[in-house]
């Protein structure tokens, strides 16, 4: 055969193939500079931080981790770990300082295990301390201080990069609640509201939220600028209103109505915050061993607690402990601090939660929650112990006083009506992570929450997958048709050579 006179059509020739040819190479590299923007890096690296809440009545260990890349986005770090230590609070070592370090030793050996070893040293690690040791602060610094020192000492012993142990202000504890409910829930680079944060410890209580009216104390306002957005903030905590120290308080004031009409020995308190058929007998200094209350020097060191059971009674007691006669500014909750009234959906956590989830009271009406109280604070102690033979006796007996110690400081003291109760959501958790300041805490110290909004992904990720799905269906179509195209020319081809 004379090759010479056949001439084979090279389809590559033809302008429409090498058309689609360039369409179809422009396009793949469309999609992989598109994939490795929005997807990069392709290998999470995770990085972690540790955070001690040292609170009045206990002690947790929180481990945080995050992908490495994505640090400044929110929502990106995620509660990995929590260990609580065993016994009680920090502020309870104040004769033996060195037990509080040694205290932390079990749950530290944990998070050694939980966090990868190559992480260690550049793990943050950071105790915050709240009411508990404010109270010792004010009773016996010197003895805070060695408490302090022995947490220190023994958290520096230990791989992580120890960034530091220290008492945390009210105002601080409150505004970092509110910044890691905020966090968790997505609401910090959205323009839809804030969540307020109301947080009930056992030593000190805080409220805090964005505000509609003008905040008229200077030490209630806290303005911050995250994500490109400004918040104005008003926040209080107030030191003795912990579920704990106000039970003190209550008992104190009743004790001392007791003594003043009779003082009989042995003293009998009468408490229509226990349960029926509740005797217990308890020593007078162990209701007045805080610097929330003056002393009360009693011949009579034992007293037998009795209950009644009453929950009316009991919200009338507790009224007692809230001052409600002197406001030095256009609106107060009570004690004569200034509060705008509460506005928006609040997050209420920590003993809000645990008390109020334990009554089953999370999601009824402020009136159906009234009376359920009423019927659980008549019932027989002997009865509670039976339902509940599982829960430590000393929770136990004081949750009649703890939720209507709740309802009486939420609706007498933050001043929230029967209308905005459900805006009210008991909560521990959002998603994996505990609500509490120690997330917004860290957030801030490591910087993790820009002024400003960081680079955002080139496009939505639902758009990115509905370009991707299109635009790969496009270069499908492209495919067939430069087959079909060659096909044809191939055929035409071999017509010509033969
Ligand atoms: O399971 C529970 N049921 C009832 N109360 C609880 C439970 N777990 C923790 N608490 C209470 O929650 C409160 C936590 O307060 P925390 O120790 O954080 O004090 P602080 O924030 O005032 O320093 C304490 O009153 C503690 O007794
Ligand atoms: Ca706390």
């Amino acid at each position: 055969m004379d090759e010479q006179g056949v001439k084979v059509k090279n389809p590559w020739h033809r302008p429409v193939v090498i058309f689609l040819a360039a369409v179809i190479i422009v396009g793949i590299i469309i999609m992989v500079a598109i994939s490795v923007v929005q997807n990069k890096p392709l290998h999470q690296k995770y990085k972690y931080g540790i955070v001690l809440d040292a609170g009045s009545s206990h002690t947790s260990v929180f481990i945080y981790e995050w992908p490495a890349e994505k640090e400044n986005n929110t929502g990106m770090v995620r509660q990995k770990h929590t260990c609580n230590v065993q016994g009680k609070g920090i502020s309870s070592y104040s004769a033996n300082p060195q037990g509080a370090g040694a205290s932390l030793q079990e749950c530290m050996e944990e998070a050694k295990q939980k966090i990868p070893a190559h992480r260690h040293p550049e793990t943050p690690v950071y105790l915050g301390a709240t009411a508990g040791m404010r109270l010792l602060r004010m009773e016996n610094e010197e003895a805070s201080d060695k408490v302090l020192d022995s947490v220190a000492h023994s958290l520096k012993s230990y791989p992580f990069s120890y960034q530091g142990a220290r008492i945390i202000s009210g105002q601080e504890e409150g505004a970092f609640g509110w910044i890691t409910v905020n966090y968790l829930s997505k609401n910090l680079r959205k323009p839809t509201g804030t969540l307020g944060a109301l947080d009930l410890g056992g030593a000190s209580t805080q409220i805090t939220f964005v505000p509609q009216q003008n905040i008229e104390s200077y030490d209630n306002s806290i303005d911050f600028r995250l994500y490109g957005n400004d918040y104005h903030l008003y926040t209080h905590s107030f030191l003795c209103y912990g579920k704990d120290q106000a039970l003190k308080l209550s008992m104190g004031k009743k004790l001392e109505s007791t003594l003043k009409a009779d003082e009989t020995d042995p003293i009998e308190l009468r408490d229509p915050c226990f349960h029926p058929g509740y005797n217990f007998t308890r020593t007078v200094p162990n209701v007045f061993n805080t610097p929330c209350m003056k002393e009360m020097k009693l011949a009579n060191e034992t007293f037998f607690h009795v209950g009644l059971g009453n929950w009316s009674q009991c919200q009338q007691s507790i009224r007692k402990v809230f001052n409600t006669i002197n406001c030095p500014y256009s609106r107060c909750s009570f004690n004569g601090v200034f509060q705008p009234s509460v506005y928006g959906d609040f997050g209420a956590f920590s003993a809000f939660f645990f008390v109020m989830d334990f009554l089953n009271l999370t999601s009824d009406t402020l009136a159906t929650t009234k009376q359920k109280l009423a019927a659980y604070c008549s019932t027989p102690w002997k009865k509670i112990v039976e339902n509940h033979p599982n829960i430590k006796e000393k929770y136990l007996s004081e949750y009649c006083f703890s939720a209507t110690y709740i309802l009486t400081l939420l609706e007498d003291g933050y001043k929230f009506t029967s209308n905005n109760w459900k805006d009210i959501r008991f909560i521990k958790k959002i998603g994996d992570s505990d609500a509490g300041w120690t997330l917004g805490y860290m957030l801030n110290l490591t910087n993790m929450i820009p002024a400003e909004a960081p680079d955002t992904p080139l496009m939505p990720y639902g758009g990115y997958v509905t370009f991707m799905f299109l635009f790969s269906l496009l270069i499908l179509v492209l495919l067939l048709l430069v087959y079909f195209y060659f096909r044809r020319s191939t055929r035409t081809g071999q017509k010509d050579i033969i």
